[in-house]
């Protein structure tokens, strides 16, 4: 079995090199001032320029405007937006018609019933991403990029119109329990293969590329 696996919030040239090595499909490039893995346009510029031809560049976004993404992907080279915040299927499909690059949105779970949006997401997307969604009294919350997991077994035998990536928590240690409960052939991680939020660990993404590689 193949899985496809995304490394998000790369900040740094070792990560990129790690990633890139362990065969990752994506890299994540996070447009959003608030993270601590957040980039300008001009430090993801340089390391879009090492990436390309090697990796899928991904910038992520949370409810942008038109005026971030023109400044953003006028600097940058992406192929691929991920749309992290409360962006609406119209919205989602302005962005898409508009920058004419593929997009992947975020659908965040945390009970059954948030899964009851994703056909009206699925029919402006290219990808959808399940990522877990934060718990209220959580106050200090990103959008994402929490290390926080869902229940997997609510993708236990599900199919979806689109091609789907699984998220949320994932480590090198839980990667193969998460891809066999919800059968997911695409992965994302972010905080599991890091030391610190924002400080990605070169010797987490080859542990969790290669057990991507196990499976
Ligand atoms: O990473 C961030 O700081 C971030 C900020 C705002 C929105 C989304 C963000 N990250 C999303 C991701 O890194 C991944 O797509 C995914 O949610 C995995 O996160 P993690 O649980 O940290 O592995």
């Amino acid at each position: 079995m193949t899985v496809d696996c995304k490394i998000c919030g790369i900040r740094d040239p070792e990560a990129l090199r790690a990633a890139v090595q362990g065969r990752a499909r994506w890299v994540g490039f996070v447009f959003f001032p608030r993270s601590p893995r957040s980039l300008t346009p001009e430090q993801a510029a340089v390391l879009s320029a090492e990436a390309a031809g090697r990796v899928e560049r991904v910038g992520l976004f949370v409810d942008p405007d038109d005026a971030l993404l023109d400044a953003t992907l006028g600097r940058v080279d992406l192929d691929m937006l991920q749309l992290h915040g409360s962006e609406t299927p119209r919205r989602v499909a302005e962005i898409r018609a508009r920058w004419g690059l593929p997009v992947m949105k975020a659908i965040k779970i945390a009970r059954a019933e948030d899964l009851a949006v994703v056909p009206d997401y699925a029919e402006v997307v290219d990808c959808i991403l399940f990522d877990a969604k934060a718990p209220k009294e959580m106050v200090d919350a990103l959008p994402g990029g929490n290390a926080l997991s869902f229940d997997w077994r609510l993708l236990a035998g599900r199919s979806w119109p689109k091609p789907w990536m699984l998220s949320g928590g994932l480590n090198p240690e839980n990667l193969t329990e998460a891809v066999n409960l919800t059968g997911a052939d695409a992965v994302d991680v972010s905080s599991g293969v890091e030391v610190r939020p924002g400080v990605k660990d070169p010797a987490r993404i080859a542990a969790f590329l290669s057990a991507a590689g196990e499976l």
